[in-house]
Formats: C-alpha cells, sequence, structure tokens
C-alpha cells in the first residue's frame, strides 16, 4: 500500500466510483522514488516509467521504435501494455507501486513481500482460478503468444507454489488466446543488468532452476491444456506433467540449436525416456516441428482432440477427474514421480549450468539478433 496515500485520507477523492489519489499525493511518490536506496530491477522500473507516463499523459500513443532500440522499445512496450487504464488508476497504482517499495526497504511489509502470491493474489500475466476443485493457471500475454518473461517464471512459480497447497485436487495449465506458448521471452535477453552478460546468464539460470524444479517438486496431478502452437521451455517441461491434452492444431518444437541454446526442462532425460534417443534427436537437435498427432504418437500428448469441441471435452472430462478422492490421486501421483525425482533435480541442475555458458556464446547472441533483424525488417 502506498504510505503517501494512506497518510492524508481525506485528501482521498472519488473520481467515477474509483479510489483516487491526488494530485500532491502523486508529487510525493515521485520524490519518495529518488530517495530509494535499491535498484529494483529492470522489470519494475519498466512498470514505474509506464505508469509515470500513462498517468501524466495517458494510453501510449507514441511511434513504436525500431526492434534493435532495444531500450526504447521495452520501454515502448511496458507503456503500450497498459492499454486504456484511466491516468486516475495509473496515478494510483504509480502511488501503491513506490509505497511497497519504499515500505520494502524500511522492512515494514518485509514479511508480506517474501510470501508467494496465493489466491486473492493478483497476477500481472497470468490468470489464476479456481473452480470445481481445480486450479487453472492461464499465461495471459495473448499478444506476445504468452512469451515467459521474467515476471511470468516468477509468477508461474508462485502460482505453482500456491497451488501445490489449496484445496483444489487437480491443476491445469493452459494459455490465453490462439497460442499456448512461445517459449521464453526472447526480450528477457536484451535486459542486461550493469554487471554484464554474465550477470544476466547467472539470474536467467537460476530463475530456470527454479522455475523446472517447481514442475518437479509439483505434488498433485499437474495437466497441460494445450491450447495451441507451443515453443520452447512450455514444450520441454511438458514431460513434467501427468496428463497433456492436445487440440489438433497445436504444434510442438524446440528450436534451440537455431538459438545457440542448449535443451532445458529435464528434456534432455524425458524425451529419449517418452520417444526414444533418435526422435528426441530430432527434436532437440534438429527443431523438428511435430503435429499434436505426431506428439501423441510418440507419447509426448496424452490425447488430441479436434479443436472445435476442444474445450468442452477436455473439461468435462477434467471436472469428473476432480471429483475422484483428491488424497488417494495425489499419492499416487507422487509414488509415480518419487522414483525419478532425484534424478530429473540432477538433470534439471546440468541442463541450467550449460545454458549459463551458451546464454553468453556468441551463437547464442548472434541468434537472439537474428530474430530480431528479421522482425526489424518486417
Ligand atoms: C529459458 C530457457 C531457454 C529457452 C527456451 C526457449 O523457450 S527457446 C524458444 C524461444 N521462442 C522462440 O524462439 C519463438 C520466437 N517467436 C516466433 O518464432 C514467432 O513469434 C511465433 C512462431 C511464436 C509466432 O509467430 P506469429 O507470426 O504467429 O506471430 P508474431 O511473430 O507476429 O508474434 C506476435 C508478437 O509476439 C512476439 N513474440 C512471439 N514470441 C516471442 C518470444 N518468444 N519472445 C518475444 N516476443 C515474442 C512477437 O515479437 C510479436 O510482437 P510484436 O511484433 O507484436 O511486438
Amino acid at each position: 500500500m502506498c504510505p503517501v496515500s494512506t497518510q492524508v485520507d481525506s485528501q482521498r477523492t472519488y473520481l467515477s466510483g474509483v479510489l483516487s489519489v491526488t494530485v500532491e499525493q502523486f508529487e510525493q511518490a515521485k520524490s519518495k522514488l529518488s530517495t530509494l536506496k535499491d535498484d529494483p530491477g529492470n522489470e519494475v522500473k519498466l512498470k514505474i516509467y509506464a505508469l509515470f507516463k500513462q498517468a501524466t499523459q495517458g494510453p501510449c500513443n507514441a511511434p513504436k521504435p525500431g526492434m534493435l532500440d532495444f531500450v526504447n522499445k521495452a520501454k515502448w512496450d511496458a507503456w503500450k501494455s497498459l492499454g486504456f487504464i484511466s491516468q486516475d488508476e495509473a496515478r494510483q497504482k504509480y502511488c501503491d507501486l513506490i509505497g511497497s517499495l519504499v515500505e520494502a526497504e524500511t522492512g515494514s511489509s518485509a514479511q508480506v513481500s517474501a510470501q508467494p502470491a496465493g489466491s486473492g493474489a493478483t497476477y500481472e500475466t497470468l490468470l489464476v482460478t479456481k473452480e470445481d476443485d481445480i486450479t487453472t493457471i492461464k499465461l495471459n500475454r495473448p499478444a506476445k503468444k504468452n512469451a515467459i518473461t521474467t515476471e511470468m517464471y516468477n509468477e508461474i512459480i508462485a502460482a505453482l507454489e500456491q497451488a501445490a497447497t489449496d484445496d483444489s485436487v487437480i491443476t491445469v495449465v493452459t494459455g490465453a488466446g490462439d497460442f499456448y506458448c512461445s517459449g521464453n521471452d526472447l526480450t528477457n535477453f536484451t535486459k542486461i543488468p550493469e554487471n554484464g552478460v554474465e550477470e544476466m546468464a547467472r539470474r536467467g539460470a537460476d530463475l530456470l532452476r527454479k522455475y523446472v524444479n517447481a514442475y518437479i517438486d509439483f505434488p498433485k496431478p499437474l495437466v497441460a491444456v494445450v491450447n495451441g502452437p507451443a515453443v520452447g521451455v512450455s514444450v520441454t517441461v511438458l514431460g513434467l506433467f501427468d496428463l497433456v491434452y492436445a487440440t489438433e492444431r497445436a504444434t510442438f518444437h524446440t528450436p534451440f540449436s537455431q538459438l545457440g541454446q542448449s535443451a532445458e526442462g529435464c528434456s534432455s532425460y524425458t524425451f529419449p525416456k517418452l520417444m526414444g534417443a533418435a526422435k528426441a534427436s530430432e527434436m532437440l537437435l534438429f527443431n523438428k516441428k511435430l503435429t499434436a498427432v505426431q506428439a501423441c504418437e510418440l507419447s509426448l500428448v496424452t490425447e488430441v482432440f479436434p479443436d472445435s469441441s476442444f474445450q468442452s471435452e477436455v473439461w468435462t472430462r477434467l471436472k469428473a477427474y476432480a471429483k475422484l478422492p483428491r488424497n488417494s490421486l495425489a499419492l499416487s501421483k507422487q509414488l509415480i514421480r518419487s522414483v525419478e525425482k532425484e534424478r530429473l533435480h540432477a538433470v534439471n541442475k546440468a541442463e541450467v549450468e550449460r545454458l549459463m555458458e551458451r546464454w553468453t556464446s556468441d551463437e547464442c547472441f548472434n541468434a537472439v539478433m537474428s530474430f530480431f533483424q528479421a522482425k526489424a525488417k518486417l
């Protein structure tokens, strides 16, 4: 909560039914920003920038910077992502954000910020719901084909931690829009911290290890409802799900070599085990894209459904499954997976170490540049 706004409740005004901060409170928040001692990190700085622009100028109307103008493109994207929220709401969010940063530094809300996001928690990149004993984690950046930003990795980890302990029976991961997920957001590679690419690689590796661990350790039945094409890390972790239901429109590919990278998500172990070494190599080394039916034939997918009836058939089935005795389901899942857990953690660790080296390589740098250059020419 914003300390600035809570100090002077009487100065708050109601506009269109929305609690709003005064101009004075907004100015106070602005000056508090310069007193912060800790760098809040690029993601948060971008959010502050975007909220400030929205609060002072309204929705983004600036021309889109070129793809190679990384910094200005990231700022523009952040501002644009606020859509048409009102200047009032942006002022309120700006104050709340700066208030929470100030409070975190002074220690008064340290406990709150250390807690995983829970039911009732708001996520920026996910829609998390609980209904019919099913917790659904929906990746929610459809305009970017649900590419996974650093923030989204953290939010998925938090949502899985929460789902692991809530009273739902089954947990589902799915995507908003026409894609399931386009994998790692390639702009993650353009957010280089002050201490350089090595530091970016170290942080990325740490986050990826935690992310994959969240799937390895997940204690209840975990189901992927693959509503469209899936790419990269969203495909590799499928080997850690208990069921994978796919629309016939879905495709599956892992363009690691093309990106100068290497396999992750425990796929260097789960894929050969599921489909045999030769088929796994075609995917993981040579970027072979599978149709949903081919993925099902190779045991990566449990069952394929016609696109027109996909949602209704899958959800009818999942709702029935969620009525089964919860402890029996969870304990059976744990029996199936526990034999492999130690090995999977070791595989995850080894894959992440390899990737950390890859992310500082010329091969990876050149591949990511090619992606953005190709876009810039469009
Ligand atoms: C961490 C572990 C190691 C890595 C593991 C991996 O996941 S490796 C795998 C890594 N993944 C890849 O290599 C996939 C790279 N992406 C693609 O190949 C294609 O975008 C596509 C086939 C996913 C969709 O093609 P389409 O013609 O249907 O749609 P479109 O292209 O017009 O996209 C719409 C908007 O979304 C944007 N966007 C989409 N994906 C990403 C992304 N990953 N990143 C950032 N942005 C992305 C795209 O730029 C565009 O934004 P704009 O211009 O509106 O600001």
